[in-house]
This record gives C-alpha cells, structure tokens and sequence, in this order.
C-alpha cells in the first residue's frame, strides 16, 4: 500500500520565505511526496499561479481581493480552486494539513497563523511578528490543538537546534546574533538621511523589503529578542545580543559547565525550512557548505544602544510583558510603512516607537486574548501617526 503524502500549506508563498520553501520542497520529491493543500500570496498572483501549477496544490488564495479575478483566469482549466481576502486566508489555513508555513510578513499573518495552530498542525514559524505581539496566544493555541511549533528565523531555529531540552536547569545564556546590517559601521548623522534602498541592501542575507529594513535599525533583532524571550525564556536565563558581522553563527546557547553550542551555516534560510519540514530528521539540501579556511575569521562586538535604540526598546517590552510586543510591533509596522514611502527618515522609526511605547505602556491591560491583542496593535498605529503628524 503507498504511504499517504504529507500534506502542506504554505503562508504567504509569493516572498522570500514562501519562494525558499517551495525550493526545499521541489528538492524533497515536490508533487511526488506532498500532497500541497493551500499556497497563499497577496500581490504577486502570477507567481502564485505559477506555484500552484508546478506542486499541484489543491487551493490558492491571494490576500487582495482585487487580484482574484486575475488568479482565477490564470489557473482557470487546471482545477485549482482559487479564494481570495483575508477571511479566504484563514479558511486555507484552517483545511487539515500536517505542516504549515508561517510566511507572511507582519501581523497580517496572526489570524491565518492562529488558525493553522488550531488544528493540530506542525506550525513551521517564520513569521515572528505573531510571537511578538500575541504572546504565548499561539504556543498555547499549538499545545491544545497537540501540534508542534518549529521556529524557522535562522536565529531561534539555532537556538532551538543546540538547545538541550532535557537540561533545561543547565541553561543560563541565550545569544542572539545580529549582522548588525547595512549602517553597523555609520554614525547617527550618516543614517539620517540614508534612503529605504540603502537600509534594504543587507550585507548577507536575501530576504523581503520590510525584515531586510528592519535589519537596518536592528527592529528585526529587537523583534528576535521579544520572540526568543516567548520560545526560550525562563528565569535565571540571561538573553543577549552580540553583533556578528559575518552571520555564520545562527545564534548560539550557553550552558552552566562553561560550554557554549552554536549551530553555524552558510546564510541561506532552505536550512532552517529543511530543518522544519524534515524533523526531527534532517533532509540532504543543496546549500552551499562552510569552507573555514576560506572564512579564515570570525568577528564579534557588542551593540551600540546610542545608535541603536532598538534593542533597549525590546528590553523594555519584555519587562513589561503582555501587550507590550504589540505595542512595539504595531508602531514600528506604521513607522516602516512611512519610512518606505518616503514620509519619515531613518532615525525617526526608532523615535515614533519609543513615543508611541511611552503613551501607550502605562495603560495596557495585564490579561489579553486576541481581541485586545489587535486592539492594542491599531493603538500603536494610531499613536504612531499622531507622532508621525
Ligand atoms: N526572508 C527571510 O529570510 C526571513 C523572514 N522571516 C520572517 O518571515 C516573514 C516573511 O518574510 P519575507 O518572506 O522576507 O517577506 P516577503 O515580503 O518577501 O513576503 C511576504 C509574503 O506575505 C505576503 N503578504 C504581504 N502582505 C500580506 C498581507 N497583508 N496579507 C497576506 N499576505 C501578505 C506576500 O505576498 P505578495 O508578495 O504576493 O504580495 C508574500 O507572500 C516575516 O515575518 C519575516 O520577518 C524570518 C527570518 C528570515
Ligand atoms: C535570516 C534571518 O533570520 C534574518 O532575521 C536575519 O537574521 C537578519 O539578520 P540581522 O537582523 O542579524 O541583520
Ligand atoms: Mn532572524
């Protein structure tokens, strides 16, 4: 008897996580060994239609409902059931499916995400922003539906790759790496006036506009912290971030005896999918391997606060607990919005957060579901636009 495929769903399939996974699953067999339940993408239909084509999934949806007339005259004849808005989304991500891709960007992507969390399936986590501001609302929502949560930010997903659950007592360090992105070496007044294609141009890694920007300002590693302090945090657990030029070390785990685990890789997100899709095994993939003697070197400093807010605005948010995440997510999405559209400069993301975390912090309520979770997030974007003027 043939084993029945595995079945997958893949969230916002069109990016640059979406376009990876599609390539991890290709070289794992493709059609022949997965059974592709739902892609789903937003404005790129004619690569969503593509996609869906070349793994024969069973549904595609596009998130803007002006696109969908256009998605279906593309896969009209091929039997692809098309569905489009954000509704269309949860929907998709509620069909039964063994693993679900998390990779839309954003909190846009909680509500497909949650959903995808409450049937039970192995939720491969790209997508920090629904850790960040929905807090242990997702992991809780895995646990009860009796599925697994598997991070896929190259960061967590090493953490999570060298950390020794069965010790967890033994742990006392968590060490976040960061590249430090494009502007590691400039001062505040080189940044001022630096344009989105220069805060997008990150030093190692491909990936969207919007985390390659925030790589920039370091609200990618701030974000990374608040999602490790969800994953990973425990008392007595120290969590730190050292800048790492190179981004070979994923991030690393320190141990009471002394020790230090790193899990180390060439910058190329098919390993932490693969490590998603395959565990607990790990599949053979085609990334380039490390050649040490090539790299010959290693570099690490600590971060600047003074040039980097970022990081000390993450710390204040994990003191704080609950909706703080939200708050800081939710009002650094409205600030990076206007930052790509030319209406604030660079330094100013930083500065309509904190504001933005200052007026909104002392009220939060202490105990939250969903509701207050996007009640909290259209706060922070109207507190960031009443900063931004
Ligand atoms: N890229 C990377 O290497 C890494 C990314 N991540 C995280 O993974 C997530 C995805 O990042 P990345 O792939 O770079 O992002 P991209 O911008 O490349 O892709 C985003 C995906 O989400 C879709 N999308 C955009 N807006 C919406 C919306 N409002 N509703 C539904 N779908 C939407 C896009 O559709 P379309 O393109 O069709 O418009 C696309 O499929 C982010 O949370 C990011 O922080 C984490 C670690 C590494
Ligand atoms: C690939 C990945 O996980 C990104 O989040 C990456 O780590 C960004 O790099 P920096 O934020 O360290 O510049
Ligand atoms: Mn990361």
């Amino acid at each position: 008897m043939p084993q029945p495929k595995r079945k997958l769903t893949v969230l916002g399939a069109t990016g640059s996580i979406g376009v990876s996974t599609l390539d991890v699953i290709g070289h794992l067999g493709g059609a022949d060994a997965f059974e592709v339940v739902a892609l789903t993408g937003m404005g790129n239909v004619a690569l969503l239609a593509e996609q869906a084509k070349s793994v024969n999934a069973r549904l595609a949806v596009t998130a803007d409902e002006s696109r969908h007339a256009e998605l279906k005259e593309r896969l009209a004849g091929t039997g692809i059931e098309t569905a489009a808005g954000a509704s269309a989304l949860v929907e998709a991500a509620e069909r039964p499916t063994d693993w679900l891709m998390a990779g839309i960007v954003g909190v846009a992507g909680l509500a497909p995400t949650l959903a995808g969390a409450k049937q039970g399936a192995t939720v491969a986590l790209a997508n920090k922003e629904c850790l960040v501001s929905a807090g242990h609302l997702l992991i809780d929502a895995v646990a009860q539906a009796g599925g697994t949560l598997l991070p896929v930010d190259s960061e967590h997903n090493a953490i999570f790759q060298v950390l020794d659950r069965t010790q967890p007592d033994a742990v006392e360090r968590i060490i976040l790496t960061a590249s430090g992105g494009p502007f590691r070496d400039k001062s505040v007044a080189e940044m001022r006036n630096v344009t989105p294609a220069q805060a997008a141009a990150h030093p190692n890694w491909s990936m969207g506009l919007k985390i390659s920007i925030d790589s920039a300002s370091l609200f990618n590693k701030a974000l990374e912290m608040i999602e490790a302090d969800r994953l990973f945090g425990a008392p007595g657990r120290e969590l730190e971030v050292v800048i790492h030029p190179q981004s070979v070390i994923h991030s690393m785990v320190g141990y009471r005896d002394g020790s230090v685990l790193a899990q180390l890789g060439s910058p190329d997100m098919r390993t932490a999918i693969g490590y998603a899709l395959g565990w607990p095994e790990r599949p053979a993939l085609p990334v380039e391997r490390l050649d040490f003697a090539k790299l010959a070197r290693l570099d690490f400093r600590a971060p600047d606060e003074k040039r980097f807010p970022a990081l000390r605005l993450a710390r204040e948010a994990i003191a704080h607990g609950g909706l703080a995440g939200a708050v800081l997510n939710g009002a650094k999405e409205a600030a990076l919005e206007s930052f790509i559209a030319g209406r604030i400069g660079f330094l100013r993301i930083a500065e309509v957060v904190e504001a933005a975390m200052e007026r909104l912090l002392p009220e939060l309520p202490g105990k939250f579901g969903i509701d207050e979770v996007y009640a909290a997030d259209r706060a922070a974007r109207r507190a960031a636009e009443d900063v931004m003027g």
